[in-house]
This record gives C-alpha cells, structure tokens and sequence, in this order.
C-alpha cells in the first residue's frame, strides 16, 4: 500500500533572478509529524505558499494523494484536504468561539440553511464541535466571544477551525508565535492530540516544540534543502549546528 499522502518533487521558485526554493523534494506519509526549520529568509514561507496554492511555482510539482495539484487554486486544494492555520483576523471577534467553529463545521459538511433543521444533521454538527472543543480543551471557554480571549486560546480557535475541515495535511504556520513561554508549553501537549492519521508540517523557531513533536525534519537554508532526518540525526548535524541551531530559540 502507498501511504504517501502529499509529494514535492524539485520544487522551485524565482522572483526575478532571485531563487528563494531551489529544488525541494520531500514526502510526507499519512500520520507524518513533519518540521521545516531554518534560518530567516531561509524560505519557509514561501515553500507554505507554493504548496497551499498562493504561490505559482516557477517548475516542479506537488501531488496530494497521488493526484497533481500543482495549478489548482488554493480554494481547491482545501477542498481536497489540505489545510493551513487560519490567521486570527480570519475569527469573528463579536461571536463566541464555539459559533465561530461552529460555522466552520457547517461549511464544511456542506450544510445550507434549509437542511440545518434536520435533527440528524444537527446532531453530527454538534457531535463534531463536542470534538473540537475537546481535542483543544476549549469546552470550558465555549461561550466566551473571541475578541475576550487571550492570544494563546485564539491559537487554540485557529486550530479547532482547521481540523474542522477535516484535512489529510494540515500547515501549521508558526504556531508558537506570539506565545508566552509558558504557553508554548501547552501548546506541544495539545499538538500532540491532532488525529494520528493527519499529516501535519509545523513551521516553527521553537525547537522545543519542534524536537518535541516532529518525527522528520527538513533544514531550509538559502532556499535549498540543506538536510533532512529524524531529529537526533538533525541535532548531532554539524552543517545544521552551524546556520541553525546554535542561533535558534531553544532556551
Ligand atoms: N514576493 C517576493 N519578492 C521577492 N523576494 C521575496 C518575495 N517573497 C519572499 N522573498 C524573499 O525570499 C526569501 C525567503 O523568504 P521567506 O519569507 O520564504 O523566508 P522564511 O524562511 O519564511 O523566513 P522567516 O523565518 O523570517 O519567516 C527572502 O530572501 C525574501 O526576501
């Protein structure tokens, strides 16, 4: 059986005569924990953007699911799976958190307003959001509107609002940014309560989430895969010692 669920294959991106992707190629399985670290302007993210469909690459390809998805819309590809965090403006401030994932859920099930009445329905949508809140410990913050919740817990609502598109990849964008230390703690444990069979790719500077959570890492620097490997293999790495870590945030 072929258990890859999502393919970069010699990957590459130019803005003018500047290359900031430079033939990436990685794979991810089903249930993968996969981390991109490097140094700034390493381009992280524009490889997030070129996979997630913001970006045209200038040559390369991208398979989900054995199907190319290189040219499809960005809007297409969620629809087939493939899922980032949501930015915060993308919450609604002046409704609760579980109407926000609320809506996400009902969105996603394809659910218009005539069918919302009907009891089965309702009963899937709210069994799916009970999920949600509890994979993310959001239950007791339920009812609370977004614009009262701390930055930490509205992190916590991005997240709930994209595995509720029940996604086979989720890009998780820096998800420790902006958190307080102690937050960042938190964060790792939940992390660690995503669906086994979501692949996941976390862009992160924290290297205490990033060890703590992933089971591959791919090393970024200058545009070019300067390594990949579990993540002993990457922290004996001497190449990756010295662009990377020795600067890194791993206090
Ligand atoms: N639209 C653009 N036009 C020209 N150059 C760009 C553009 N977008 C990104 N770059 C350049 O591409 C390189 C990679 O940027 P990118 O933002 O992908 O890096 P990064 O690894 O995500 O960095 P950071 O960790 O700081 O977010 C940088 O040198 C950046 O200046």
């Amino acid at each position: 059986m072929n258990d890859t669920v999502l393919e970069i294959v010699g990957l590459h991106k130019s803005f003018g005569a500047l290359a900031v992707t430079r033939n990436i190629n990685f794979r991810l399985e089903i249930g993968a924990r996969h981390a991109l670290i490097g140094p700034n302007g390493a381009g992280k993210t524009t490889l997030v953007n070129l996979i997630t469909g913001a970006l045209a690459p200038s040559s390369g390809s991208i398979r989900l699911e054995g199907r190319d998805i290189t040219r499809y819309s960005p809007q297409r590809r969620v629809s087939l799976g493939l899922a980032r965090t949501f930015q915060i403006n993308s919450l609604f401030p002046s409704m609760t958190v579980v109407e926000n994932i609320a809506l996400a859920v009902v969105a996603n099930m394809h659910i218009d307003a005539k069918l919302w009445g009907a009891l089965n329905r309702r009963k899937q949508v709210l069994i799916e959001l009970e999920r949600l809140l509890d994979v993310f410990n959001l239950s007791g913050s339920a009812c609370q509107l977004i614009s009262n919740l701390a930055y930490g817990q509205r992190r916590l609502v991005e997240l709930a609002l994209a595995l509720a598109l029940k996604p086979k990849v989720l890009i998780l964008d820096e998800p420790a940014a902006g958190l307080p230390k102690e937050d960042s703690g938190k964060l790792s444990e939940l992390l660690r309560r995503l669906p086994a069979d979501l692949a996941v790719i976390v862009i992160e500077h924290d290297m205490q989430i990033v060890f703590g959570f992933a089971d591959r890492i791919t090393v970024l620097a200058e545009g070019s895969v300067l390594t990949q490997g579990t993540p002993s293999e990457i922290r004996a790495d001497a190449k990756v010692r010295e662009v990377y870590l020795g600067q890194a945030r791993n206090d």
